[in-house]
Protein backbone atom coordinates (compact mmCIF):
# COMPACT_ATOMS: atom_id res chain seq x y z
CA UNK A 1 0.00 0.00 0.00
CA UNK A 2 1.12 3.11 -0.77
CA UNK A 3 2.65 5.40 1.80
CA UNK A 4 -0.10 7.93 3.36
CA UNK A 5 2.07 11.27 4.19
CA UNK A 6 0.27 14.08 6.38
CA UNK A 7 0.61 17.35 5.27
CA UNK A 8 2.02 20.51 7.99
CA UNK A 9 1.52 23.70 7.40
CA UNK A 10 4.24 25.98 5.34
CA UNK A 11 4.50 27.43 8.37
CA UNK A 12 5.43 25.23 10.62
CA UNK A 13 7.73 23.45 7.60
CA UNK A 14 9.88 26.48 7.74
CA UNK A 15 9.55 26.59 11.20
CA UNK A 16 11.05 22.97 11.67
CA UNK A 17 14.01 24.02 9.02
CA UNK A 18 14.54 27.44 10.87
CA UNK A 19 15.77 25.26 14.07
CA UNK A 20 18.44 23.74 11.95
CA UNK A 21 19.98 27.27 10.90
CA UNK A 22 23.42 27.59 10.71
CA UNK A 23 25.61 30.57 11.56
CA UNK A 24 27.99 30.88 8.69
CA UNK A 25 31.97 31.46 9.29
CA UNK A 26 33.50 34.85 8.33
CA UNK A 27 36.90 35.52 5.94
CA UNK A 28 38.82 38.58 4.58
CA UNK A 29 38.74 39.56 1.41
CA UNK A 30 40.14 42.32 -0.75
CA UNK A 31 37.94 45.48 -0.99
CA UNK A 32 38.52 44.77 -4.69
CA UNK A 33 36.46 41.40 -4.09
CA UNK A 34 34.07 42.76 -1.77
CA UNK A 35 30.80 43.63 -3.70
CA UNK A 36 27.78 42.21 -2.84
CA UNK A 37 29.06 40.21 0.33
CA UNK A 38 28.04 40.79 3.35
CA UNK A 39 29.66 42.59 6.07
CA UNK A 40 30.73 40.29 9.33
CA UNK A 41 31.95 43.12 11.19
CA UNK A 42 30.45 46.72 12.42
CA UNK A 43 31.79 49.24 10.52
CA UNK A 44 32.89 52.00 13.27
CA UNK A 45 34.67 55.75 11.97
CA UNK A 46 38.05 55.14 12.82
CA UNK A 47 38.71 58.60 12.07
CA UNK A 48 36.43 62.07 12.17
CA UNK A 49 34.95 63.05 8.67
CA UNK A 50 36.49 64.94 7.11
CA UNK A 51 39.48 64.71 8.75
CA UNK A 52 40.63 68.12 9.03
CA UNK A 53 38.17 71.94 7.99
CA UNK A 54 38.45 71.90 4.31
CA UNK A 55 36.92 74.56 1.62
CA UNK A 56 33.33 73.41 0.03
CA UNK A 57 34.83 75.99 -2.60
CA UNK A 58 37.21 77.52 -5.18
CA UNK A 59 38.08 80.51 -3.65
CA UNK A 60 39.54 82.52 -0.72
CA UNK A 61 40.15 82.36 3.20
CA UNK A 62 39.27 85.28 5.10
CA UNK A 63 38.52 86.21 8.59
CA UNK A 64 34.64 87.13 9.02
CA UNK A 65 35.00 89.89 11.13
CA UNK A 66 37.43 91.79 8.31
CA UNK A 67 34.90 92.24 6.15
CA UNK A 68 32.30 93.79 8.63
CA UNK A 69 32.38 97.20 6.49
CA UNK A 70 32.56 95.23 3.32
CA UNK A 71 28.93 96.45 1.24
CA UNK A 72 28.08 97.17 -2.58
CA UNK A 73 30.22 100.46 -2.63
CA UNK A 74 32.65 99.57 -0.13
CA UNK A 75 35.03 96.91 -1.30
CA UNK A 76 37.36 95.85 1.36
CA UNK A 77 40.47 94.66 0.09
CA UNK A 78 42.72 91.68 1.48
CA UNK A 79 46.45 90.96 0.69
CA UNK A 80 46.38 87.44 -0.35
CA UNK A 81 48.95 85.80 1.08
CA UNK A 82 49.20 81.96 0.32
CA UNK A 83 47.51 79.81 -2.43
CA UNK A 84 46.83 76.15 -1.74
CA UNK A 85 45.25 73.47 -3.44
CA UNK A 86 43.94 70.45 -2.37
CA UNK A 87 45.96 67.91 -0.90
CA UNK A 88 48.57 70.74 0.28
CA UNK A 89 48.94 72.41 3.88
CA UNK A 90 48.46 75.84 4.34
CA UNK A 91 51.67 77.48 6.24
CA UNK A 92 50.59 80.83 7.05
CA UNK A 93 47.78 81.83 9.35
CA UNK A 94 46.21 84.81 8.44
CA UNK A 95 46.13 88.13 10.27
CA UNK A 96 43.68 91.25 9.48
CA UNK A 97 43.69 92.04 6.06
CA UNK A 98 45.40 88.91 4.52
CA UNK A 99 43.09 86.04 2.63
CA UNK A 100 44.33 82.37 1.06
CA UNK A 101 43.55 81.49 -2.27
CA UNK A 102 42.36 77.72 -1.43
CA UNK A 103 40.76 74.97 -3.98
CA UNK A 104 37.95 73.18 -2.48
CA UNK A 105 39.03 70.34 -0.42
CA UNK A 106 41.93 72.21 0.94
CA UNK A 107 42.73 72.46 4.31
CA UNK A 108 41.22 75.79 5.93
CA UNK A 109 44.59 77.81 7.13
CA UNK A 110 44.74 78.53 10.74
CA UNK A 111 43.42 82.31 11.51
CA UNK A 112 40.55 81.73 8.53
CA UNK A 113 36.99 81.29 9.35
CA UNK A 114 35.22 81.90 5.90
CA UNK A 115 35.34 80.79 2.79
CA UNK A 116 34.47 83.98 -0.19
CA UNK A 117 33.48 81.63 -3.26
CA UNK A 118 35.74 83.36 -6.21
CA UNK A 119 32.08 84.54 -8.07
CA UNK A 120 31.87 87.28 -5.34
CA UNK A 121 35.70 88.35 -4.72
CA UNK A 122 36.95 90.63 -7.40
CA UNK A 123 40.46 89.58 -7.99
CA UNK A 124 43.76 92.30 -8.59
CA UNK A 125 47.79 92.58 -9.32
CA UNK A 126 49.32 95.81 -7.46
CA UNK A 127 52.83 96.34 -6.37
CA UNK A 128 53.49 93.01 -8.03
CA UNK A 129 51.25 91.11 -5.50
CA UNK A 130 48.02 89.54 -5.67
CA UNK A 131 44.63 91.06 -3.73
CA UNK A 132 41.51 90.56 -3.49
CA UNK A 133 38.63 92.60 -2.38
CA UNK A 134 34.45 91.51 -1.14
CA UNK A 135 31.86 93.91 -1.52
CA UNK A 136 29.63 91.69 1.34
CA UNK A 137 29.97 90.70 4.81
CA UNK A 138 30.76 87.33 5.76
CA UNK A 139 30.02 84.84 8.72
CA UNK A 140 32.12 83.08 11.19
CA UNK A 141 32.52 79.64 9.88
CA UNK A 142 30.51 80.65 6.49
CA UNK A 143 31.27 77.50 3.87
CA UNK A 144 33.75 75.58 6.30
CA UNK A 145 33.26 72.33 5.95
CA UNK A 146 34.20 71.52 9.85
CA UNK A 147 36.27 69.27 10.84
CA UNK A 148 34.54 65.90 12.27
CA UNK A 149 31.09 67.86 11.04
CA UNK A 150 29.61 64.63 8.81
CA UNK A 151 31.05 62.20 11.19
CA UNK A 152 33.05 61.84 14.44
CA UNK A 153 35.34 59.59 15.95
CA UNK A 154 34.08 56.06 17.12
CA UNK A 155 30.77 56.40 15.74
CA UNK A 156 28.90 53.53 14.53
CA UNK A 157 28.26 53.81 10.70
CA UNK A 158 27.29 50.08 8.96
CA UNK A 159 25.60 47.36 11.25
CA UNK A 160 27.15 44.05 10.78
CA UNK A 161 24.91 41.87 7.65
CA UNK A 162 25.28 44.60 5.64
CA UNK A 163 25.39 44.00 1.86
CA UNK A 164 28.32 45.57 0.54
CA UNK A 165 27.14 48.26 -2.62
CA UNK A 166 28.85 50.93 -3.96
CA UNK A 167 27.92 53.38 -1.42
CA UNK A 168 29.15 51.03 1.34
CA UNK A 169 32.01 50.24 -0.45
CA UNK A 170 33.04 53.91 -0.60
CA UNK A 171 32.62 54.38 3.30
CA UNK A 172 34.93 51.67 3.76
CA UNK A 173 37.28 52.71 1.49
CA UNK A 174 37.40 56.06 3.20
CA UNK A 175 38.13 54.54 6.55
CA UNK A 176 41.05 52.46 5.09
CA UNK A 177 39.76 49.12 4.96
CA UNK A 178 41.91 47.28 2.29
CA UNK A 179 40.65 44.21 3.73
CA UNK A 180 37.11 43.56 4.28
CA UNK A 181 36.05 41.21 7.05
CA UNK A 182 32.69 39.55 5.10
CA UNK A 183 30.19 36.36 5.51
CA UNK A 184 31.98 33.24 4.34
CA UNK A 185 29.91 31.70 1.51
CA UNK A 186 28.24 28.66 2.52
CA UNK A 187 28.96 25.69 0.37
CA UNK A 188 25.77 24.04 -1.47
CA UNK A 189 25.69 20.75 -2.75
CA UNK A 190 23.18 20.21 -5.93
CA UNK A 191 22.80 16.72 -7.00
CA UNK A 192 20.19 15.55 -9.90
CA UNK A 193 18.28 12.37 -9.71
CA UNK A 194 16.40 10.96 -12.18
CA UNK A 195 17.52 7.99 -15.39
CA UNK A 196 15.24 10.22 -17.44
CA UNK A 197 17.92 13.19 -17.24
CA UNK A 198 19.96 14.22 -20.31
CA UNK A 199 23.08 16.64 -19.99
CA UNK A 200 22.49 20.11 -21.35
CA UNK A 201 24.80 19.67 -24.16
CA UNK A 202 22.88 15.97 -25.28
CA UNK A 203 19.95 15.73 -28.54
CA UNK A 204 16.72 14.30 -27.18
CA UNK A 205 16.35 10.88 -26.73
CA UNK A 206 12.70 9.32 -26.62
CA UNK A 207 11.71 9.11 -23.45
CA UNK A 208 14.41 11.87 -21.48
CA UNK A 209 14.76 15.28 -21.15
CA UNK A 210 17.77 17.59 -20.49
CA UNK A 211 18.21 17.88 -16.75
CA UNK A 212 16.90 22.31 -16.22
CA UNK A 213 16.73 21.70 -12.65
CA UNK A 214 20.69 21.41 -11.70
CA UNK A 215 21.44 24.44 -13.81
CA UNK A 216 18.12 26.47 -12.12
CA UNK A 217 18.96 25.47 -8.49
CA UNK A 218 22.99 26.25 -9.28
CA UNK A 219 21.68 29.67 -10.68
CA UNK A 220 19.55 29.85 -7.07
CA UNK A 221 22.62 29.38 -5.23
CA UNK A 222 24.36 32.20 -7.07
CA UNK A 223 21.54 34.92 -6.63
CA UNK A 224 21.25 34.10 -2.74
CA UNK A 225 24.89 34.87 -2.15
CA UNK A 226 26.32 30.74 -1.43
CA UNK A 227 28.86 28.64 -3.41
CA UNK A 228 27.85 25.68 -5.06
CA UNK A 229 29.39 22.11 -5.79
CA UNK A 230 27.74 20.44 -8.22
CA UNK A 231 27.55 16.36 -8.31
CA UNK A 232 26.02 15.71 -11.41
CA UNK A 233 23.07 13.42 -12.31
CA UNK A 234 22.30 9.72 -10.68
CA UNK A 235 20.07 7.67 -12.34
CA UNK A 236 17.65 5.79 -9.88
CA UNK A 237 20.04 3.04 -8.85
CA UNK A 238 20.10 3.06 -4.99
CA UNK A 239 23.61 1.90 -4.40
CA UNK A 240 25.29 4.46 -6.38
CA UNK A 241 22.66 7.47 -5.38
CA UNK A 242 23.84 6.55 -1.74
CA UNK A 243 27.03 6.44 -1.78
CA UNK A 244 27.29 9.45 -4.06
CA UNK A 245 24.88 11.08 -1.57
CA UNK A 246 27.14 10.02 1.57
CA UNK A 247 30.46 11.15 -0.07
CA UNK A 248 29.00 14.77 -1.16
CA UNK A 249 28.01 15.24 2.41
CA UNK A 250 31.27 14.98 3.49
CA UNK A 251 31.94 18.34 1.35
CA UNK A 252 29.18 20.74 1.55
CA UNK A 253 27.09 22.86 4.78
CA UNK A 254 23.82 21.48 2.54
CA UNK A 255 23.01 19.12 0.51
CA UNK A 256 20.08 19.82 -2.03
CA UNK A 257 19.09 16.79 -4.16
CA UNK A 258 16.04 17.35 -6.89
CA UNK A 259 13.61 14.36 -7.88
CA UNK A 260 12.73 11.15 -6.22
CA UNK A 261 11.21 12.27 -3.07
CA UNK A 262 7.43 11.33 -3.84
CA UNK A 263 6.12 7.96 -3.76
CA UNK A 264 6.85 6.21 -6.99
CA UNK A 265 8.58 2.92 -7.76
CA UNK A 266 11.94 4.71 -8.41
CA UNK A 267 11.81 7.71 -6.25
CA UNK A 268 14.65 6.46 -3.98
CA UNK A 269 15.44 9.32 -1.76
CA UNK A 270 13.00 8.08 1.50
CA UNK A 271 15.17 4.63 1.64
CA UNK A 272 18.19 7.04 1.13
CA UNK A 273 17.52 8.99 4.52
CA UNK A 274 16.44 5.86 6.10
CA UNK A 275 19.77 4.33 5.12
CA UNK A 276 21.55 7.36 6.27
CA UNK A 277 19.20 7.69 9.70
CA UNK A 278 18.57 11.60 8.81
CA UNK A 279 16.14 12.75 10.80
CA UNK A 280 12.98 13.47 8.36
CA UNK A 281 11.68 16.84 9.47
CA UNK A 282 8.70 16.37 7.24
CA UNK A 283 7.80 15.14 3.83
CA UNK A 284 4.77 16.84 2.48
CA UNK A 285 3.90 20.31 2.77
CA UNK A 286 0.15 21.61 2.61
CA UNK A 287 1.27 23.45 -0.31
CA UNK A 288 0.95 23.78 -4.10
CA UNK A 289 3.50 23.37 -5.76
CA UNK A 290 6.01 21.34 -3.79
CA UNK A 291 4.25 19.48 -1.63
CA UNK A 292 6.50 16.88 -1.87
CA UNK A 293 9.40 18.90 -0.44
CA UNK A 294 11.13 17.07 1.93
CA UNK A 295 14.15 18.17 4.58
CA UNK A 296 15.77 15.97 6.83
CA UNK A 297 18.57 16.49 9.35
CA UNK A 298 21.56 14.90 9.28
CA UNK A 299 24.24 15.56 12.18
CA UNK A 300 25.02 19.10 11.40
CA UNK A 301 24.18 19.17 7.81
CA UNK A 302 21.17 19.57 6.06
CA UNK A 303 19.48 17.80 3.27
CA UNK A 304 16.90 19.24 0.92
CA UNK A 305 14.88 16.91 -1.33
CA UNK A 306 13.20 19.21 -3.45
CA UNK A 307 10.61 17.81 -5.85
CA UNK A 308 11.67 16.90 -9.15
CA UNK A 309 9.14 18.87 -11.08
CA UNK A 310 10.74 22.04 -11.84
CA UNK A 311 8.25 25.29 -10.30
CA UNK A 312 8.07 22.65 -7.15
CA UNK A 313 11.43 22.65 -7.40
CA UNK A 314 12.15 26.31 -7.61
CA UNK A 315 9.67 27.30 -5.16
CA UNK A 316 11.14 24.70 -2.66
CA UNK A 317 13.80 26.58 -2.93
CA UNK A 318 13.18 29.86 -2.30
CA UNK A 319 11.09 28.63 0.67
CA UNK A 320 13.00 26.73 2.08
CA UNK A 321 17.03 26.99 1.40
CA UNK A 322 17.27 30.56 0.58
CA UNK A 323 16.27 31.59 4.51
CA UNK A 324 18.74 29.48 5.92
CA UNK A 325 21.42 30.89 3.53
CA UNK A 326 20.64 34.01 4.19
CA UNK A 327 20.82 33.61 8.16
CA UNK A 328 24.57 31.93 7.28
CA UNK A 329 25.68 35.05 5.32
CA UNK A 330 24.67 36.96 8.32
CA UNK A 331 21.54 38.91 6.94
CA UNK A 332 19.29 39.83 9.26
CA UNK A 333 16.30 40.02 7.17
CA UNK A 334 16.27 36.43 6.16
CA UNK A 335 13.01 35.58 4.36
CA UNK A 336 11.40 36.59 1.40
CA UNK A 337 10.27 40.61 1.50
CA UNK A 338 6.48 40.59 1.47
CA UNK A 339 4.62 43.12 -0.56
CA UNK A 340 0.63 43.94 -1.31
CA UNK A 341 0.20 43.58 -4.86
CA UNK A 342 -3.09 43.82 -6.67
CA UNK A 343 -3.55 40.67 -9.22
CA UNK A 344 -3.63 42.16 -12.99
CA UNK A 345 -5.22 38.58 -14.51
CA UNK A 346 -7.44 36.50 -13.35
CA UNK A 347 -6.35 33.27 -11.55
CA UNK A 348 -9.94 31.14 -12.09
CA UNK A 349 -8.29 27.83 -10.67
CA UNK A 350 -10.29 26.40 -7.51
CA UNK A 351 -7.18 26.55 -5.02
CA UNK A 352 -7.63 23.71 -2.20
CA UNK A 353 -3.90 24.24 -0.91
CA UNK A 354 -2.11 27.43 -0.33
CA UNK A 355 -0.44 28.04 -3.70
CA UNK A 356 2.85 29.89 -4.46
CA UNK A 357 2.15 31.55 -8.09
CA UNK A 358 4.96 32.24 -10.29
CA UNK A 359 4.09 36.05 -11.30
CA UNK A 360 6.48 39.17 -12.47
CA UNK A 361 5.73 42.40 -11.19
CA UNK A 362 4.70 45.58 -13.20
CA UNK A 363 4.19 48.88 -11.12
CA UNK A 364 1.52 52.25 -11.86
CA UNK A 365 1.59 54.82 -10.58
CA UNK A 366 3.32 53.43 -7.92
CA UNK A 367 1.04 50.68 -7.45
CA UNK A 368 2.27 46.81 -7.51
CA UNK A 369 0.66 44.56 -10.02
CA UNK A 370 0.99 40.77 -10.04
CA UNK A 371 0.59 39.44 -13.93
CA UNK A 372 0.91 36.29 -14.67
CA UNK A 373 4.09 34.60 -15.92
CA UNK A 374 2.58 31.82 -17.51
CA UNK A 375 1.60 28.15 -16.94
CA UNK A 376 0.73 27.63 -13.31
CA UNK A 377 1.49 23.78 -13.14
CA UNK A 378 4.24 22.48 -11.00
CA UNK A 379 5.57 20.31 -13.83
CA UNK A 380 5.82 23.65 -15.97
CA UNK A 381 9.24 24.92 -16.17
CA UNK A 382 8.73 27.94 -19.14
CA UNK A 383 7.24 30.62 -16.76
CA UNK A 384 10.04 30.27 -14.11
CA UNK A 385 11.84 32.33 -16.91
CA UNK A 386 9.26 35.50 -16.36
CA UNK A 387 9.16 34.75 -12.63
CA UNK A 388 10.39 37.65 -9.98
CA UNK A 389 7.93 37.03 -7.51
CA UNK A 390 5.13 34.22 -5.71
CA UNK A 391 1.89 35.57 -5.56
CA UNK A 392 0.42 33.54 -2.23
CA UNK A 393 -3.07 32.81 -2.38
CA UNK A 394 -4.43 31.34 0.60
CA UNK A 395 -5.74 27.71 0.16
CA UNK A 396 -9.60 26.71 0.20
CA UNK A 397 -11.20 29.22 -2.38
CA UNK A 398 -12.70 29.02 -5.49
CA UNK A 399 -10.36 31.24 -7.53
CA UNK A 400 -9.15 35.04 -7.73
CA UNK A 401 -9.62 37.74 -10.53
CA UNK A 402 -7.91 40.48 -11.47
CA UNK A 403 -8.27 43.64 -8.85
CA UNK A 404 -8.25 41.36 -6.13
CA UNK A 405 -5.46 42.00 -3.39
CA UNK A 406 -2.66 39.67 -2.83
CA UNK A 407 0.45 39.56 -1.14
CA UNK A 408 3.55 38.64 -3.17
CA UNK A 409 7.03 37.09 -1.69
CA UNK A 410 9.62 39.45 -3.64
CA UNK A 411 12.39 36.78 -4.85
CA UNK A 412 15.41 39.11 -6.45
CA UNK A 413 16.81 42.22 -4.34
CA UNK A 414 18.60 41.59 -1.18
CA UNK A 415 16.41 43.29 0.84
CA UNK A 416 13.72 40.80 3.15
CA UNK A 417 12.69 40.25 6.68
CA UNK A 418 13.18 39.25 9.68
CA UNK A 419 10.56 36.77 10.14
CA UNK A 420 8.34 35.33 8.00
CA UNK A 421 4.71 35.32 7.47
CA UNK A 422 1.54 35.07 5.31
CA UNK A 423 -1.82 35.86 5.22
N1 LIG B 1 0.88 8.88 -6.47
C1 LIG B 1 1.40 10.08 -6.31
N2 LIG B 1 2.16 10.56 -7.31
C2 LIG B 1 2.73 11.78 -7.19
C3 LIG B 1 2.48 12.55 -6.03
C4 LIG B 1 1.69 12.01 -5.01
O1 LIG B 1 1.45 12.64 -3.96
N3 LIG B 1 1.19 10.75 -5.19
N4 LIG B 1 3.00 13.81 -5.96
C5 LIG B 1 3.16 14.48 -7.22
C6 LIG B 1 3.80 15.75 -7.02
S1 LIG B 1 2.84 16.91 -6.30
C7 LIG B 1 5.06 15.99 -7.43
S2 LIG B 1 5.69 17.56 -7.29
C8 LIG B 1 5.91 14.97 -8.03
C9 LIG B 1 7.25 14.91 -7.35
O2 LIG B 1 8.03 13.95 -7.90
P1 LIG B 1 9.49 13.62 -7.41
O3 LIG B 1 10.02 14.71 -6.56
O4 LIG B 1 9.49 12.27 -6.87
O5 LIG B 1 10.34 13.72 -8.71
P2 LIG B 1 10.50 12.67 -9.88
O6 LIG B 1 9.48 11.64 -9.78
O7 LIG B 1 11.92 12.27 -9.92
O8 LIG B 1 10.23 13.59 -11.13
C10 LIG B 1 9.05 14.30 -11.29
C11 LIG B 1 9.05 15.01 -12.63
O9 LIG B 1 10.10 15.96 -12.67
C12 LIG B 1 10.96 15.70 -13.76
N5 LIG B 1 12.35 15.98 -13.36
C13 LIG B 1 13.00 15.32 -12.41
N6 LIG B 1 14.26 15.81 -12.28
C14 LIG B 1 14.37 16.80 -13.18
C15 LIG B 1 15.43 17.67 -13.53
N7 LIG B 1 16.63 17.61 -12.93
N8 LIG B 1 15.22 18.59 -14.51
C16 LIG B 1 14.01 18.65 -15.12
N9 LIG B 1 12.96 17.85 -14.81
C17 LIG B 1 13.14 16.92 -13.87
C18 LIG B 1 10.78 14.25 -14.03
O10 LIG B 1 11.16 13.89 -15.32
C19 LIG B 1 9.30 14.06 -13.77
O11 LIG B 1 8.56 14.48 -14.88
O12 LIG B 1 5.32 13.69 -7.92
C20 LIG B 1 3.93 13.62 -8.24
N10 LIG B 1 3.51 12.28 -8.19
O1 LIG C 1 4.65 18.89 -4.90
MO1 LIG C 1 3.83 19.01 -6.27
O2 LIG C 1 4.74 20.30 -6.74
O3 LIG C 1 2.69 19.90 -5.22
O4 LIG C 1 2.96 19.57 -7.54
MG1 LIG D 1 8.66 10.75 -8.36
Amino acid sequence: MVEMRKPIPVEEAIHRVWEHRFTGEKECVSIHDCDNRRLSETIIAKHPVPPFPKSPYDGFALRSEDTLEANRNNPVPFKVVEHIGAGQVPEKSLHKGEATRIMTGAKIPDGADCIAMFEVCQTYEQDDHSYMSIKRTMESGQNIIGKGSEVAEGEKLIAQGTMINPGVKAVLATFGYSQVNVAKKPVIGVIATGTELLDVDEELQPGKIRNSNAHMIVSQIIRAGADYRYFGKLADEFDESYETITQALELVDVLITTGGVSVGDFDLMPAIYEKLGADVLFNKVAMRPGSVTTVAANGEKILYGLSGNPSACYVGFELFVRPLVQHGLSNPNAFPKRIKATLADDFPKPNPFKRFVRIYLTFEYGKAYANLAGMDKSNVVTSLAHTTGLMVLPGGSRGFQAGDEAEVLLLDGEQGQREFQLI
